[in-house]
């Protein structure tokens, strides 16, 4: 009885928020996804279980609204946010299509093709002030809770990087199915557009793609790319865009760009 009750307060002890838990087996995902990434098979065994501790280090027994990026300075010294200049690709609110993009065209990559990335992926992480065991129940909701939540500032974190290493002609996939296919609110917008740098990335182009079988209901011409187009020409950096594809269209043409239909 005395184990019963012991084990029935200690889980209680957890703060109830409004956003869903940790994700079951956190620390087990967090290893096998970072074997699983081509790391080099000498590095592997050391770096991965000092960037599984690096990353529990970051948020255990924290308050989960007390996140800062300083929390995650250890975890981003093991790792190397930089790509290939002219092979970078941004997204926002089309990620399974930018997805869909990188795994056609290999050499390109967005966040999530970097080690990091793929490691956090679809993950929810948190713990409690007053204990040494991730919160499985709930973890802070960004709107109803905090936005100062570990999961909202490592994606902040990480896309900054991400968007500061980048160099040459750098991507964006915008979706052309909603209203405002760029949004100053995003975190495309918010933190990536404002952390290119302007001396390394001299172009930005944007794709801009709807939906198969519906109508675009934004375009290259659409005030919210305007406004894109507007904020890119201020940092001094070149503003392309194209409007003319939809998904399927697109993910041909970035296979065969020859094709006669593409240009
Ligand atoms: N699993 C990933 N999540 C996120 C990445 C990312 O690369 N991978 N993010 C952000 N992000 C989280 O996704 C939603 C918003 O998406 P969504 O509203 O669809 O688009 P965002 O522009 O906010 O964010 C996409 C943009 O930021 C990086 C990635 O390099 C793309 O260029 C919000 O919770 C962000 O914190």
């Amino acid at each position: 009885v005395v184990v019963g009750v012991r084990m029935w307060r200690h889980s209680s002890e957890h703060m109830k928020w409004n956003g869903t838990g940790s994700t079951a087996h956190f620390q087990e995902i967090v290893l096998e996804r970072c074997y699983n990434y081509a790391v080099q098979p000498e590095l592997r065994d050391r770096d991965c279980q000092k960037i599984r501790e690096a990353f529990r280090n970051a948020f255990i027994s924290k308050d989960p609204c007390s996140a800062t990026e300083e929390d995650y300075h250890p975890l981003m010294k093991l790792v190397d946010l930089t790509v290939p200049c002219d092979k970078t690709v941004f997204w926002s609110k089309t990620k399974e299509l930018a997805h869909q993009y990188t795994k056609v065209r290999q050499e390109m990559f967005t966040l999530e093709d970097t080690l990091l990335g793929y490691i956090a992926d679809d993950l929810n992480w948190c713990g409690d002030a007053g204990s040494n065991e991730m919160n499985y129940q709930s973890c802070p909701h960004w709107k109803k809770d905090c936005s100062n939540n570990f999961v909202s500032v490592f994606w902040d974190l990480v896309s900054k990087r991400f968007a500061e290493n980048a160099c040459g002609v750098v991507q964006v996939v915008l979706n052309g199915s909603i209203s405002n296919a760029f949004d100053r609110k995003s975190t495309f917008g918010r933190v990536e557009v404002h952390n290119l740098n302007p001396t390394k990335v001299h172009t930005l182009q944007a794709w801009v793609i709807h939906d198969l079988g519906k109508f675009p209901s934004d375009s290259c011409s659409g005030s919210s790319i305007n406004d894109l187009r507007w904020i890119i020409m201020q940092r001094n950096i070149k503003f392309t865009c194209q409007d003319n594809y939809s998904s399927g269209k697109f993910l041909q043409c970035v296979k065969k760009p020859e094709d006669s239909s593409c240009r």
